[in-house]
């Protein structure tokens, strides 16, 4: 499978009182692009405009040729996003719901789309979940219920907003795992640099711009030095 090109391509976004991005321009062709940076640097935002979330003021994101803030329905089939918070993407009362929702909203018809659903929970052993009551299922399941989803929409691209912050360890260690397996382009935007190691490029986002960009070999140690440096300041003034 050929890797998908994101490209980013002189963009400014403003929110608010806030210059997010400033003719910023980027290109992603790499299969595991690992996107770090202190907070408030522009990660989500980033994620939102490359997931078509969000159309940038000036300036264009395009994903394999689609213009992903403009086209929202080439968008939802191309590019997959995961957040940190699985509530803010589930909208269904019961599982199966919540998972043959993009299904249908894709256009297919209610039987093919209800044997994709089984299919999928077959697969990570939940077909028990099928009636299940989202509610009743805890964080970490939750996370796997916005995992299937994605993955029953068979975008090409995966991002990643920070998805595990908040697991415990082998539930984090597990999704990661299954992840690292997947045929997609991953985006994955994450404090945990250990996660992030063996990936194939490592982007250094500091207020809206690339500080360092390169193997995660040399990047990551760079990125972990600078903030060992800050975190001996006193000062939140920054943050
Ligand atoms: N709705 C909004 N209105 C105004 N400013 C915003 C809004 N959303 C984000 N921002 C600002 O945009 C900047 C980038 O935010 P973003 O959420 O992309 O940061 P991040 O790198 O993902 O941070 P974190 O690691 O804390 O999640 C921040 O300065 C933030 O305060």
């Amino acid at each position: 499978m050929s890797i998908p090109d994101i490209v980013i391509e002189n963009v400014s976004l403003t929110l608010g009182e806030t210059r997010v991005f400033n003719e910023f321009s980027l290109r992603m062709s790499e299969r595991r692009v690992a996107v770090i940076g202190r907070n408030g640097a522009g990660k989500s935002q980033l994620a939102r405009l490359v997931a078509g979330l969000l159309a940038p003021d000036t300036g264009r994101v395009r994903v394999e040729d689609i213009d992903v803030g403009r086209d929202r329905r080439a968008a939802l089939a191309t590019v997959g996003i995961l957040f940190q918070n699985p509530d803010h993407q589930i909208i269904f009362p019961t599982v199966e719901e919540e998972l043959a929702f993009g299904l249908r909203s894709q256009g297919l018809d209610p039987r093919e789309a209800a044997r994709r659903v089984s299919d999928m929970l077959a697969r990570f052993n939940r077909a028990d979940w099928a009636t299940r009551a989202v509610h009743t299922l805890s964080q970490g399941q939750r996370h796997l219920v916005c995992l299937m989803a994605v993955l029953l929409m068979a975008p090409r691209v995966i991002v990643l907003d920070e998805p595990f912050a908040g697991l415990d360890m082998a539930t984090a260690l597990r999704l990661t795992r299954y992840l690292e397996t997947v045929d997609q382009q991953l985006v994955h935007i994450t404090h945990d640099l250990p996660a992030v190691e063996d990936y194939d490029r490592a982007i250094w986002l500091d207020g809206g711009t690339v500080r360092a960009d390169g193997p995660p070999a040399q990047v990551l140690p760079a990125y972990r030095a600078a903030m060992v440096a800050l975190g001996g300041s006193d000062a939140f003034t920054d943050i």
